[in-house]
């Protein structure tokens, strides 16, 4: 019996949320424990924060670089968010779906929704909510990356993400860290087994019924 668990079709697995709900730290977690878990990387025009590295958190680019990529159609979605543009190159995340790697976005509603529409087997909207907005403010600003009127900002941005969520195929609260992760890494191993996906249990099966007992 073959080992090859491939042909698969690779899960677009989508976490979104209001700022500082803490979808970026559940993300890294899942990616630190998923060896075929690829991260898109996003372009993004707003500046780079203390502590962040340059095409491992974000490729930085001017507004000029970022509408010559949207003319190339280079992106798989994109919107403007909090002020700034972000996008999701779409190159790597063909280049992952071909090998067989399933592709993590850490992206806004709109971008969750231009994904869906374009790949609607494919993606997994996950939204995650904070316990309430005081917490969702205290985090950001415990964070301590964002200036005041940054933070300011997206907290008043909050509630009409939240109005978004209806969306989304899966929702939860981020309270409790260790508990929301394993929430989400079960929806993520859920998802990466669904029989569609995994092309190749076909000819497995086929195997199986003919082998001599
Ligand atoms: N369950 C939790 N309990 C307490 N603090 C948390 C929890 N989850 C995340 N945090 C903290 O909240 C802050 C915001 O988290 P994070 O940066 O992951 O949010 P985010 O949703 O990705 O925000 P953004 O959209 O601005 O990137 C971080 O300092 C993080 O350590
Ligand atoms: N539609 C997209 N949204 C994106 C992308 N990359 C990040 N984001 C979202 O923007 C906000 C702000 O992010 P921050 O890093 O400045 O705090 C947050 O909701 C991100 O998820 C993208 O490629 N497309």
């Amino acid at each position: 019996m073959s080992n090859d668990r491939t042909p698969r079709r690779g899960v677009l697995l989508i976490v979104a949320s209001p700022s500082g709900a803490g979808k970026t730290s559940l993300c890294r977690r899942l990616m630190a424990d998923h060896g075929n878990l690829e991260l898109s990387i996003s372009m993004t025009t707003r500046g780079i924060r203390p502590g962040e590295v340059a095409d491992r958190d974000y490729h930085f680019v001017s507004p000029e670089e970022f509408q010559e990529l949207i003319d190339q159609d280079a992106f798989l979605e994109w919107a403007d968010v909090h002020g700034s543009r972000y996008g999701s190159p779409r190159a790597p995340i063909d280049k992952a779906l071909e090998e067989g790697r399933d592709v993590l976005f850490d992206i806004d509603w709109q971008g969750a929704a231009q994904i869906a529409e374009k790949c609607p087997e494919d993606a997994v909207r996950v939204f995650i909510l904070p316990p309430s907005l005081q917490e969702l403010r205290r985090r950001l600003v415990t964070r301590s990356q964002d200036a005041d009127e940054v933070i300011e900002r997206r907290i008043n941005n909050a509630k009409g993400e939240i109005e978004h969520s209806d969306m989304f195929d899966y929702v939860f609260v981020n309270d409790d860290f260790d508990r929301s992760y394993s929430e989400l890494a079960h929806i993520y191993h859920a998802e990466r087994s669904r029989r569609f996906r995994n092309v190749w249990v076909e000819a497995y099966r086929d195997d199986l019924l003919q082998e001599d007992v």
